[in-house]
């Protein structure tokens, strides 16, 4: 009998019908960041989970990663399934090797784990300080898990939001890996963006090479919504202007915990062009990069 699950009440699902749209991708084009949800039937959410989503698939991951004219996706493990990756392999070994993953592991996770989850696509891992979607891990536990997945080529994704970063920062810059932060690092946008705390941030990237940003989920920054995010675009921007080789971009379809609205899929990608100005800037964004970092193989060194 398997376990029922009862999605959160006010649990808002992902855009039923997004635009096709008006922008187009660069072929190649990589959704960085999103999720698969279950479903809960064959892949049980966790039991120390903080909300139980909708089911999300991957076949509507795939179905929407064509409606928007992408070619790849990178599927981050998301803290409803905890460190039990299930979803997330079943999606990348049924993805014809066009996604790659995130995922969450415990520090007692064997070499035999690791290379089962590296031999299904997996690359990274995650660790999350939003205090609201887990309870984090030690630094020390979360420094021997860096030390564990460091000999097998993975980065480390991490999830903050930005006032936790003077106090995070230390153990940040002590990561012996590539690090990639989500969605800016959740810069407070009624904040100037050559203020100081975002200034904080972008320190973050100018003086630790090792670090990435995605320039992704305007809709949970957004203080302007829920059309236009006219006010995250100047953070954006600046992130992918200063550091055009270090940025990844997604959907984050489909949109956990959003409360305020449910974006529509389609009009996040129409935002591309606004945070990455020129053909080249998107090219970086949406192929160079992403490929350089999970799919190095498929690189030509020549055109790196
Ligand atoms: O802000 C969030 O609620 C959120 C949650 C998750 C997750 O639960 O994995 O991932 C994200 O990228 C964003």
């Amino acid at each position: 009998m398997s376990e029922k699950f009862t999605m959160d009440a006010d649990w808002l699902q992902y855009h039923p019908a997004p635009v096709k749209p008006s922008y187009c991708p660069p072929a190649g084009a990589v959704d960085a960041h999103c999720h698969v949800f279950g479903p809960g039937d064959q892949f049980p959410y966790a039991p120390q989970r903080k909300y139980t989503p909708c089911d999300a698939s991957k076949d509507q991951l795939w179905a929407l990663r064509e409606h928007l004219g992408f070619s790849r996706n990178v599927i981050v493990q998301a803290t409803c399934h905890g460190a039990d990756n299930r979803a997330l392999v079943d999606a990348l070994e049924h993805s014809d090797g066009r996604a790659r993953g995130v995922a969450t592991v415990t520090e007692d996770i064997t070499e035999e784990e690791l290379q089962a989850l590296h031999a299904a696509g997996v690359r990274g891992v995650r660790f999350n300080f939003v205090k609201r979607l887990v309870d984090a891990l030690p630094f020390d536990t979360l420094g021997a898990i860096a030390d564990k997945i460091k000999p097998l080529g993975w980065h480390i994704v991490i999830y903050f939001e930005s006032q936790e970063l003077p106090e995070l920062y230390d153990f940040f810059t002590s990561l012996p890996t590539t690090v990639v932060v989500d969605h800016m690092g959740r810069p407070d946008v009624s904040k100037p963006v050559d203020g100081e705390e975002f200034n904080l941030f972008v320190k973050l990237l100018t003086e630790n090479e090792n670090f990435w940003s995605k320039v992704s989920c305007p809709e949970r920054l957004s203080q302007v919504g829920p059309h236009g995010y006219d006010d995250v675009v100047p953070f954006a921007r600046r992130i992918v202007e200063t550091f055009p080789d270090r940025v990844l971009w997604g959907t984050d379809w489909p949109h956990p915990n959003m409360k305020s609205h449910m974006p529509d899929d389609g009009e996040l990608v129409n935002m591309i062009p606004r945070i990455a100005v020129t053909e080249e800037l998107q090219r970086k964004l949406l192929v160079d990069n992403p490929m350089r970092l999970y799919w190095p193989e498929e690189v030509d060194c020549v055109t790196a």
